[in-house]
């Protein structure tokens, strides 16, 4: 299980980064084998910094991450269990290699002693995984290839490891409509395989679609998390509520006022609390913070 206990980000900003702003504050939550759990929020609340300090690209200022119980050091052990895919494919590849190329690195870099044939086999296996054929794939660059290509390929280069867990940030966001259903498909496939999923995403009903849990950040902190079908079904924070009612409807016209949400100034204090088995609410002032301004 991968697990985040009270983790928290604060970030040097200002010209001479004289001054700090939490990113993230105070965040729990766990992701076991075999399930989805989608991290929810609006732009900035958080969500890629949590994904990041998962992945080991940012380190925590506060709290800690385990993995099985044992605190998490990035490096190659780690990653062989956990990776990461990104919204943009085409800037996670180098463009003068070719996608054979970038296969064999994850061969040099983890597998030294694996026979050549036998790395063929395993590349064929894990581009068969996320129905790639590799006739179609192998010998191109990335410019070759689409952008539901580019990202099925990163699945299956993170296949290539002995993957448990993938931080899914944003990954249908650059998709058409159907690529997005596709690699959305592929997922839900790899979860029933047993990999665990933290799908970060600012799009609700992509996030009510394939997970199991839904954790709700606002501004760095979670305000509701739980089984999907509670935050959705019972959302109880006025974020979460706002979030939902924001959601464009095709039979209802826009209405800007009341779809906004006012930020004014510092979170309060607050708690989680438990509402129902599982699903966690904070208490905050937050109905005075998320005032409709209609
Ligand atoms: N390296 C950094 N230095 C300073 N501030 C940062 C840095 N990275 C992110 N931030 C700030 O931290 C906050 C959270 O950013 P983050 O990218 O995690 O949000 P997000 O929810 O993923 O947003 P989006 O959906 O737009 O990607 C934002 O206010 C952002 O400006």
């Amino acid at each position: 299980m991968l697990r985040l206990d009270g983790i928290t980000k604060i970030y040097k900003v200002g010209a001479f980064g004289g001054r700090t702003m939490t990113a993230v504050d105070d965040v729990s939550f766990d992701l076991r084998p075999g399930e989805v759990v989608s991290l929810i929020g609006e732009s900035g609340s958080g969500k890629t910094t949590i994904g990041r300090m998962i992945l080991g690209l940012t380190s925590p200022s506060g709290g800690s991450i385990t993995l099985d119980g044992a605190r998490v050091t990035p490096g190659k052990a780690y990653y062989r269990h956990v990776q990461g895919v990104f919204q943009d494919p085409f800037s996670c590849y180098n463009p003068v290699f070719k996608v054979d190329r970038v296969l064999q690195m994850i061969k040099n870099e983890y597998f030294p002693g694996v026979a050549a044939s036998e790395w063929e086999g395993r590349i064929t296996e894990s581009l068969k995984e996320v129905r790639l054929n590799p006739g179609q794939v192998l010998g191109k660059y990335p410019h070759q290839l689409s952008g539901g290509q580019l990202q099925r390929l990163l699945i299956a280069r993170a296949l290539l490891l002995d993957l448990r867990f993938l931080v899914a940030d944003e990954i249908t966001s650059m998709l058409d409509a159907s690529t997005r259903i596709d690699v959305l498909n592929l997922l839900a496939d790899l979860k029933s395989r047993g990999l665990g999923v933290l799908f970060v995403t600012h799009d609700l009903s992509l996030g009510n679609y394939i997970s199991e849990r839904a954790v709700v950040l606002y501004r760095g902190q979670v305000v509701e998390s739980g089984p999907t079908e509670m935050v959705f079904g019972n959302p109880l924070h006025p974020y979460t509520i706002k979030l939902l009612s924001s959601v464009p409807q095709l039979t209802t016209k826009w209405d800007g006022a009341s779809a906004t949400l006012r930020d004014d100034g510092p979170a309060a204090p607050s708690t989680l609390v438990e509402a129902e088995p599982g699903h966690l609410v904070r208490q905050d002032d937050a109905p005075t913070r998320l005032r409709s301004v209609s």
